[in-house]
């Protein structure tokens, strides 16, 4: 999907872009709280749609044009309902009002499940007005979905936001065949019962012919909760990464569960990251910061669940203790404004540009501050050079679903230069094992990482480069799409009354999404195994 401009003025003689013909219907059907597009208002007033950047789009944007495909989602504003045609994939937008975005979106998605689902490292809010505005707003966009899609079509419902959906989705359209993602981790089973609204939440999931996760734990967490909460009958063995599901008996119905490990558009990255301008402008950025020794950098949207606090008392400290040196270091601190009206964010950021403020008062010099810090979304192409400046990545969630920077960062070093601290309680820490990997509650085991990673000895930190980008660059976001599509494909069910299929479009690389398809690559750790009848949380194997 590329930009697509528009030709027709609106009644405010602005330019408005061409619409999506409301009739129409798609084979293949993605129903996102977000779309994949960005209005861009010209000064002339023209309006321009450009594709969102993110890993998801960039996935899922061949397989939609190649299969007349439909993206439903939110436009990320208030009451906006525009529908713009780009390069024939449908976009149909679910409008909602600002009291929807109040109690939708940042009450029950981002004060009740986000912090929920991560380890209620903020206390979870239960409000009953917000879950009505959830049933809702999941209703309206399974009304969407249905109809946007043909007979028989795939529709592939993504993230928390839209739990409800497949079931809706299901008793409207019992002929489609439905997906579901989930992109956050699935917590452990003593967290998941403290929500008022359990049962329907996972009666609402049990609408899809495949739920996915993107770890094992979150897989057996699910299968335990159908069995035991909702009262299905469910398989008890381990499940694996790509292959070996879990299956729920619904009725007539077997719903497939099963873990596949998302990922970034490796080639992309590499290639960018090799081009001559990113690595002048990596240059010029060393050069802005005094020709340090070490770069350290940490790339997150702002979100207490990163941990970006963590990584600032760690280095506080390892300057204060003389382990690391002033003169030598900068760090870089990138931050993307986020969900900026709910409270615990706005809470959160006032703590870290304090901490920042401390560092910089206690150990800056006039014009060489310690940390950089900034608060606002930076061009695509800027942040291939900073992570290839970077000679150490700061990973340090609480807990997060996966974590795509650490990724981004090592597709980014194929001169097997720079280090990467990552929390063992990311997605991705399942994967890149030959990461500095740290607890993130214990401060020494972070510093330590720290140290060891700004210290590291040149040949163990190449050796440890390659076997994270022998893992990163096999498994990519074409490919976990592939998988999981493949394996959406294969379920076979008396319900669906077409098996017509899509085509899955992928670059580069072989697929096989089968059961078969689970190769160790590289430094991929597949699958924590989990075991019996114990819940587990997302990426630690049961006990
Ligand atoms: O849409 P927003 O409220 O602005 O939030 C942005 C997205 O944040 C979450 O990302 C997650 O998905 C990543 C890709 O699978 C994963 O690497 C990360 O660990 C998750 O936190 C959220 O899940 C998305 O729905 C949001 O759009
Ligand atoms: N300043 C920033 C920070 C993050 N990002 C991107 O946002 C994405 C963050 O994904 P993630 O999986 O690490 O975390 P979430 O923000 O999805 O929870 C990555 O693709 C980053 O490159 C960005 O474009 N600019």
């Amino acid at each position: 999907m590329v930009s697509g401009e528009s030709s027709t003025p609106d009644r405010s003689g602005t330019q408005s872009p061409a619409s999506t013909d409301e009739h129409a219907r798609a084979d293949f059907v993605v129903v996102a709280n977000r779309l994949p597009v960005d209005k861009e208002v010209l000064d002339d007033g023209t309006v321009r749609w450009k594709q969102s950047p993110g890993g998801l789009v960039t996935a899922l944007e061949p397989i939609l044009r190649e299969n007349t495909g439909a993206w439903v989602g939110w436009s990320g504003t208030a009451d906006s309902a525009e529908n713009p045609e780009i390069d024939g994939v449908i976009i149909r937008a679910v409008p909602l009002s600002s009291q929807e975005i109040a109690e939708y979106y940042e009450g029950f998605s981002n004060a009740t499940l986000w912090p929920l689902y991560h380890d209620v490292i903020v206390k979870p809010e239960y409000h009953r007005e917000w879950w009505d505005s959830y049933v809702e707003v999941n209703r309206r966009f399974a009304e969407a979905a249905s109809e946007a899609a043909s007979e028989g079509a795939i529709v592939w419902v993504q993230d928390y936001q839209l739990q409800l959906v497949p079931k809706m989705l299901r008793m409207l359209r019992p002929d489609l065949r439905i997906g579901f993602f989930l992109h956050i981790p699935f917590p452990p089973v003593e967290l998941f019962m403290q929500l008022p609204w359990r049962r329907e939440i996972v009666e609402g999931l049990l609408g899809a012919d495949l739920i996915g996760f993107h770890l094992p734990g979150g897989a057996q967490n699910f299968l335990y909760l159908a069995r035991r909460l909702a009262g299905y009958s469910s398989s008890k063995g381990t499940v694996g990464v790509r292959g070996k599901f879990g299956v729920v008996q619904v009725g007539f119905r077997t719903v497939r569960v099963g873990a596949f490990p998302i990922s970034i558009d490796s080639a992309d990255l590499d290639a960018k990251a090799k081009s001559r301008t990113t690595r002048k402008r990596a240059g010029d950025i060393r050069k802005e910061l005094g020709n340090p020794k070490t770069i350290l950098l940490g790339v997150d949207r702002l979100d207490y669940t990163k941990g970006i606090d963590v990584r600032l008392r760690a280095l506080s400290e390892l300057l204060a203790e003389k382990r690391l040196d002033p003169d030598e270091i900068a760090m870089i601190q990138l931050a993307t404004p986020s969900r900026e009206r709910v409270d615990s964010y706005k809470r959160m950021r006032a703590g870290i540009e304090q901490l920042v403020g401390n560092i910089n008062g206690m150990y800056g010099t006039v014009g060489h501050p310690i940390v950089q810090y900034l608060h606002r979304p930076v061009p695509r192409d800027e942040l291939i050079s900073y992570y290839y400046a970077a000679d150490v990545m700061l990973v340090t969630p609480l807990r997060d679903g996966m974590n795509l920077v650490a990724k981004e960062y090592v597709a980014c070093h194929s001169d097997l230069r720079g280090a990467l601290v990552l929390s063992e309680f990311t997605g991705a820490a399942a994967e890149l094992r030959s990461a500095y990997i740290a607890n993130p509650y214990d401060i020494e085991g972070v510093k330590d990482a720290i140290d060891a990673a700004v210290h590291h000895d040149v040949d163990d930190g190449r050796r440890r480069m390659r076997a994270m980008r022998r893992q990163v660059m096999t498994h990519t976001v074409s490919r976990w799409a592939a998988s999981f599509l493949g394996a959406l494909q294969a379920t076979t069910d008396v319900t669906h009354s077409g098996d017509r299929g899509i085509d899955i479009v992928e670059s580069g690389e072989p697929v096989n999404a089968g059961p078969d398809d689970n190769p160790t690559g590289g430094d991929a750790h597949e699958g924590a195994p989990t075991h019996g009848d114990t819940p587990a949380t997302d990426n630690t194997p049961a006990r």
